[in-house]
């Protein structure tokens, strides 16, 4: 025992040595803010946006030095050469620049990850760190030197590094939120989370594996590895909803990265909400490949000769827009491939050219050439004139020509030729119906093809960073007249003068801009992704440095996909990389292995895995008379979150119903006066609720200490990929209730 005592109480010192040189850079940064803060809003414009930069700079500093409290040492490295490194969540040195601590994605980090007893890179000894707080309460070590081990060594070697570390952080509560990974990563996701930063990496894996965390831990390492690179053109992170971006929000600042833009497909479009439901079968349909052809038509299908000549009287004469003009201009304008919008200037230009000749021909005399200016002008701002080359070519939003596609069935018919009938009918809708989530991929589509005008959008942003600019002037005169900077500085004051601040991040601008590229996309549930959904993706990332997680056995979108070749190889021409995951770290053994009999029974193309836990009891299978069933739910339910909450309040239960019984459930839950929130789709305080009724849909992605399944076989009925995502949500128990006969696998 006294041994452990004075290992901790050495390593105790020396993590409280990284804590003291964190403090006093936090110390320094803070006082560096300061300075220039008060260097006041005297000075040439230069001078200010310098001291600007640099504000913005010890700013992000601060907060990143605060972000890196928890665990900030975890890990330690002794060396063959008798060295010794000590891993952690960023970098330190002390004054005369001797590393204190190593970043974990620095190379020197990378054995503490990899190195195996076969092939140990020159490591003696690995050992885990466990913290709380800042106090030393464990140290877990690895021998990789074999010759090392003596008898009384009791140390084992398993499959999993840190094995001690890694199961006490698997069967912690869980929080509603997700956490980072960086003490316990294992080899193989290592190797992904280090890949290169070129092409499409595919990561495939069953559930439970890791590939979210995976995700989040390999965009943090890009960002480190290739911050030149990444930092001015951004880093994109698309995930299945807002819901379970809010679940993985607080892993990329707990790496020290707050810069990553995060984003549904939905929410791909600036400026548009897209929230409504539509029919499964509908979405399915819009995100076919050939509606980039619909698109594509219907933006032709503006581009129009009329059949009849128009008369028109300008100023006492006739100028007459002449079919075979029209389609001459149109033509000529076609030519230089530009979009709709853009192209349409030189269309314009081109029919008041010819309007004007008819125009000057009907003269008594000859018209010098800057007066040839004014009768072009006078024919722009004519109304029949603008009428007529309207008709001809129209200029379009993406949402009109979207909008009448849906609501105009001439429209529809004309460019949808493909399309049967019954399938055009599936799509019409309403003008001014509210837009969908299938639909942002079509307005991603047309506003490429028109030529979106998004000069004005730059141009708001301009201006919304020179109304911040001055408001901080304004703030700082307020401040030096009234005295009171040691209460609020002036970018708090100015915050409260505007409620928007400027849109100067990368990230932000990123997010403003429809046609913004990025440096990398990481998709996450990539398998839901739809052809078209991928179309409006990819033009976001020309470089095709993409890493796309998934899993093709728990695909529930109807435009999804089973199958990574058949969904990427049109998208990426056959240029993607695979790597796979298997072990799986949520679900018990005995829950994984029903969930994939379940799967397998129904045909699904599940990856192989190994379980990393067995907890005992983990499987509970209960049958109950159907008119019981909502009853028994809610009491099973409302026990499993009175066991699993903690004092912390950390414990979280889900139960997962088949749509069509959710609401019922809801009012038995609320009539028997059992707190339990529904649906996670409308706010942040969901994910905080001890118990929450879900969809299995609205629980991908997420976990839960206790899931409580209502009526598998309704969830089957729907969709299997449903089924094996609602089965392997938990990290300590599932509890089946059911009165219909259970499906094949669970019986
Ligand atoms: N190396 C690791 N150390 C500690 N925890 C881990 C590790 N790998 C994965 N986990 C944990 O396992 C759980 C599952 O991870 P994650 O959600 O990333 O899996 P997934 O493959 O995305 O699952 P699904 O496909 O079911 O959504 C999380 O709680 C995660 O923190």
């Amino acid at each position: 025992m006294a041994g452990i005592d004075s290992e901790l109480a050495g390593e105790q010192g020396a993590v409280d040595e990284r804590y003291a040189r964190l403090d006093a850079l936090r110390a320094a940064t803070r006082e560096r803010l300061a300075h220039v803060r008060r260097t006041g809003p005297s000075g040439s414009p230069q001078n200010r946006s310098e001291r600007d930069a640099f504000a913005t700079l010890y700013e992000d500093r601060v907060a990143q030095l605060e972000a890196v409290e928890e665990r900030l040492v975890f890990g330690r490295l002794d060396l063959e050469d008798g060295s010794r490194r000590y891993i952690g969540r960023l970098g330190l040195t002390d004054e005369e620049q001797t590393p204190l601590l190593t970043d974990w994605r620095a190379p020197a980090a990378q054995a503490f990850y990899r190195a195996t007893a076969a092939h140990p890179d020159g490591v003696v000894l690995r050992r885990h760190v466990v913290t709380q707080g800042r106090t030393v309460t464990g140290v877990e070590d690895e021998v990789l030197d074999l010759d090392l081990l003596d008898d009384e060594d009791d140390t084992r070697l398993s499959g999993l590094s840190g094995e001690g570390a890694l199961l006490a952080g698997l069967a912690a509560g869980r929080t509603g939120r997700m956490g980072d990974i960086v003490a316990t990563i294992q080899a193989e996701q290592d190797a992904i989370i280090r890949s290169e930063l070129g092409g499409a990496l595919v990561v495939q894996g069953g559930p439970g594996t890791g590939k979210t965390a995976v995700a989040l831990h390999r965009a943090a390492y890009l960002l480190y590895a290739h911050r030149r690179t990444l930092e001015r053109s951004g880093v994109l992170l698309v995930g299945p909803s807002r819901t379970f971006l809010r679940y993985i929000d607080q892993v990329l600042p707990s790496l020290g990265e707050t810069g990553v833009v995060t984003s549904t497909i939905a929410e791909l479009f600036p400026g548009i909400t897209a929230t409504a439901d539509e029919d499964e079968a509908v979405a399915e349909l819009k995100g076919r490949a050939l509606m980039a052809d619909v698109v594509a038509r219907a933006v032709h299908d503006r581009q129009r000769v009329p059949a009849q000549p128009t008369r028109i009287r300008v100023d006492g004469r006739t100028v007459v827009v002449r079919p075979q003009d029209v389609a001459q201009a149109i033509a000529r304008a076609r030519r230089n491939h530009r979009p709709h919008n853009l192209a349409r200037v030189g269309f314009v230009r081109d029919m008041l050219g010819r309007l004007a000749d008819q125009y000057v021909s009907q003269l008594q005399f000859e018209v010098p050439p800057d007066e040839r200016g004014e009768i072009v002008e006078e024919l722009r701002t004519t109304r029949e004139v603008r009428i007529a080359l309207n008709l001809a070519w129209m200029p379009l939003t993406p949402e009109k020509l979207v909008s009448d596609l849906w609501s105009k069935p001439a429209r529809l018919e004309s460019a949808a030729r493909g399309l049967s009938p019954a399938q055009r009918e599936m799509l019409a809708r309403p003008a001014d119906s509210p837009w969908t989530p299938a639909d942002v991929p079509l307005l991603d589509e047309a506003a490429e093809l028109l030529g979106e005008d998004d000069q004005a959008a730059k141009a708001q942003a301009r201006a919304a960073a020179e109304r911040r600019q001055s408001e901080l002037e304004y703030a700082r005169q307020v401040l030096a007249s009234t005295g009171s900077g040691a209460l609020v500085s002036a970018e708090m004051l100015a915050d409260r003068f505007a409620s928007t601040g400027p849109s100067l991040t990368t990230a932000e601008r990123a997010a403003a801009d429809r046609s913004w590229t990025y440096g990398h996309v990481v998709v996450d549930e990539a398998q839901e992704l739809s052809a078209m959904a991928w179309r409006s993706l990819l033009r976001r990332v020309p470089t095709r440095s993409l890493t796309i997680v998934g899993d093709v056995a728990q695909t529930t979108a109807a435009a999804g996909a089973r199958d990574w070749a058949r969904m990427l190889d049109p998208v990426l021409r056959s240029s993607w990389r695979l790597s796979e995951l298997t072990v799986n770290y949520r679900t018990p053994a005995a829950v994984a292995d029903a969930a994939r009999r379940v799967a397998v029974a129904a045909g699904l193309p599940v990856s192989p895995l190994t379980s990393a836990r067995e907890v005992p009891d983990a499987l509970v299978v209960e049958q109950v008379p159907a008119d019981g069933l909502a009853v028994a739910a809610a009491r099973r339910a409302e026990k499993a979150a009175s066991e699993v909450r903690d004092s912390a309040g950390a414990g979280r239960v889900a139960l997962i119903a088949p749509a069509a019984r959710v609401a019922g459930l809801a009012q038995v839950l609320a009539d028997a006066g059992v707190p339990a929130v529904v649906g996670t789709a409308s706010s942040a305080a969901d994910l905080d609720a001890t118990l929450v009724l879900l969809t299995p849909l609205e629980a991908k992605g997420l976990e839960f200490d206790v899931v409580v399944l209502v009526e598998p076989a309704e969830v089957l009925a729907a969709s299997a990929g449903d089924l094996y995502v609602a089965m392997t949500r938990p990290t300590r128990s599932l509890h089946v209730l059911h009165s219909a006969p259970l499906p094949a696998g669970l019986a």
